[in-house]
């Protein structure tokens, strides 16, 4: 079959791990018979460069007329790029947002789990980790302080600064709805996590959250705040299976999570709207540090293109063929920088896209 991908490659390591996640594709392709027909898009940086904005109308009509959206990621070098003092609808993030809200995009879903071969990687001590872990983060994507008024301005002579955090009882309940059922489909357990002994916002969220854990009796539901998971991430992540949580929450916790999967260039992500829509993406950034360099690791690009194949297109087979592949290579040894272990065989990014496009079997 044919189907219609838009490519958005972004700024930094962008274009470099993009291009080993459409490597993956491709080979995917070529075995299964499907054809994948590419449109690139400017967002972040580059657009800023080219157009003046970070994303522009015709870039995002190109994206909502495409079947699925894989990302690479955007920005600079936070505080130190030249767009870090342009007006807030001017940066690079923004692009993102607009994106994320102009394709309806609220349930971002963060799969962390760590390979057996990666147990080398993760900083924590083999007595923790003890069985591994597999949970998914459900994060609201398009409410919270992210999409809140907000405004700089002087008040009395000081400098003050506004973010608003906002969520409504649809909003809260739509992406309950999919965490509960991503739990009906693993081990029935969702922790929503939240700050309910400070915040208005959180308070309705849990009360949203039990009434939707009603419809949902096989599903053991546990509240959690929110400083109390950061710290449970670390010191038992065995006990979680799906966690819930809001926007801002959600990117702290992932990135956590990540950093126990070995590294944050393993996190995959998936952005979904109601229908099978989805932009998909790494859980990490540009990382303009590395870029340029081949040392990225297009793990967590190559993982969201899986991601993409299963959820937008319903290619099962495929994602379990490119998750399979990835799994064989860290068998083989080979690893990037940041998950280099002792006796491994050191790589770079273009190389891991080849070892994992190579790996790619036919499961028919
Ligand atoms: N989805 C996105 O587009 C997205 C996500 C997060 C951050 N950002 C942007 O990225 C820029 C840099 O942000 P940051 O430095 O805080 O976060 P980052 O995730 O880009 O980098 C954090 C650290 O992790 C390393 N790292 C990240 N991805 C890696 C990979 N695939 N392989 C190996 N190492 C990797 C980096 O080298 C860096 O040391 C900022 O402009 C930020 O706004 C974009
Ligand atoms: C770049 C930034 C706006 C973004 C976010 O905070 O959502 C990123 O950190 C992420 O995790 O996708
Ligand atoms: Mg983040």
């Amino acid at each position: 079959m044919d189907y219609n991908i838009t490519l958005i490659p972004g700024d930094g390591i962008g274009p470099e791990i993009v291009r080993e996640a459409r490597k993956v594709m491709d080979r995917v392709g070529q075995i299964y018979g499907h054809t994948f027909h590419y449109k690139e898009i400017l967002m972040g940086g580059c657009s800023i460069d080219a157009y003046g904005v970070p994303l522009t109308q015709e870039a995002l009509e190109t994206a909502r007329e495409s079947d699925a959206v894989l990302l690479g990621a955007v920005g600079g070098n936070v505080g130190n790029s030249r767009w870090y003092d342009a007006a807030p609808d001017k940066r690079p993030e923004a692009g993102l947002l607009a994106i994320r809200r102009g394709l309806g995009l609220f349930a971002n879903i963060r799969p962390a789990f760590l390979y057996d071969q990666l147990a080398d990687a993760c900083p924590l001590k083999q007595e923790i980790i003890g069985n591994g872990f597999d949970m998914v983060i459900v994060r609201e994507l398009t409410g919270g302080l992210y999409f809140g008024a907000r405004r700089t301005e002087t008040i009395d002579g000081v400098m003050t600064a506004v973010d608003t955090l906002t969520y409504n009882e649809n909003e809260i309940r739509r992406i309950a709805v999919k965490a509960f059922d991503i739990a009906m489909k693993r081990r029935k357990k969702v922790t929503s996590v939240d700050k309910a002994n400070v915040l208005d916002s959180s308070r309705l969220w849990r009360k949203v959250v039990e009434e939707v854990a009603e419809d949902y009796p096989k599903v053991e539901l546990s509240h959690m705040l929110v400083d109390n998971c950061a710290m449970q991430l670390v010191m038992n992540p065995g006990q979680f299976d799906v966690i819930l949580t809001e926007n801002m929450f959600g990117d702290i916790l992932s990135d956590e999570a990540s950093m126990i999967t070995g590294s944050i260039g393993m996190l995959s992500s998936a952005s979904l709207n109601e229908s099978r829509f989805g932009l998909y993406e790494p859980s990490h950034g540009s990382a303009p540090d590395i870029a340029g360099q081949d040392i990225a690791n297009p793990i967590a690009t190559i993982l969201s293109a899986a991601m993409l194949l299963r959820f937008s297109f319903d290619l099962d087979q495929e994602a379990d063929a490119v998750e399979e592949a990835v799994r064989q290579v860290l068998k083989d040894g080979y690893r990037t920088g940041d998950i280099m272990s002792e006796g491994c065989i050191r790589i770079g990014t273009a190389q891991m896209g080849d070892r994992i496009a190579e790996r790619i079997r036919s499961g028919r």
